[in-house]
């Protein structure tokens, strides 16, 4: 069973078709939350009018409000990068939307705690944490900084997990033998400048992800 791929930060629509042509399994966005990559929800819904994947809206400790808009939308996921609980996951997961939540791991301890999340959300996604001594209100995620991989060796995984944080052409094919990820998630790895996608490095990316066989 061929590796999923995600391709998240699009900001632009020739991005999104390579992405997509490219044969993405899912399409992020980064919506209204501290990034380099920011768009707001209707920028976003102008970008997946036409898109026929997953398509993702990223975002931090929304507000009811926000959840409502992404919704009405049209998106199929919302991707949860902030400080949610338990209860405010499994609360916007009653919406219908699909949830990822994302948890910024680098030990064996925060992937067990991590997992806790799988009774409310659909997907768990392990990303690296933002640069040590970054300012508290730092972007949350698209560093393109990677964990060690080996603290998921071993783990008692959810069966819908992605693997995020410094991924790129070049290693991607390592973190899927290293982690036997399901899913895959880049930002930064694919791009020249934050928001602005290589076309080349899409096509890569998605290839080398997908010509693995991968158990499970
Ligand atoms: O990409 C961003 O700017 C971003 C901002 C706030 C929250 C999440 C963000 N991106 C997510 O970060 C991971 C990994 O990115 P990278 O490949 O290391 O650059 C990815 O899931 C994006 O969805």
């Amino acid at each position: 069973m061929p590796t999923q791929v995600k391709i998240c930060g699009l900001t632009r629509a020739e991005d999104v078709e390579t992405a997509q042509a490219a044969g993405a399994d899912f399409l992020g966005f980064i919506v209204e939350v501290k990034s380099a990559r920011r768009l707001s929800v209707a920028q976003a819904a102008a970008l997946i009018k036409d898109v026929k994947v997953n398509t993702v809206a990223v975002t931090g400790d929304p507000s009811d409000q926000l959840v409502a808009d992404i919704k009405a939308a049209g998106f199929s996921h919302i991707q949860l990068h902030g400080f949610e609980t338990l209860a405010r996951v499994a609360e916007i997961a009653r919406t219908g939307l699909s949830v990822i939540k994302a948890v910024p791991v680098d030990s064996r301890d925060e992937v067990a705690l991590a997992t806790d999340y799988s009774g409310a959300a659909d997907l768990i996604l392990f990303d690296a944490k933002p640069p040590k001594g970054a300012p508290k209100d730092a972007p949350r995620g698209g560093h393109g900084l990677r964990f060690d991989w080996s603290i998921l060796t071993g783990a008692a995984l959810p069966k819908q997990w992605a693997l995020a944080g410094g991924l790129t052409p070049d290693n991607v094919a390592q973190a899927i033998r290293h982690t036997n990820a399901p899913i895959v998630d880049v930002a930064s790895g694919v791009e020249t400048s934050p928001g602005i996608k290589d076309a080349a490095l899409i096509k890569v990316f998605i290839a080398r992800a997908k010509e693995l066989d991968r158990n499970g």
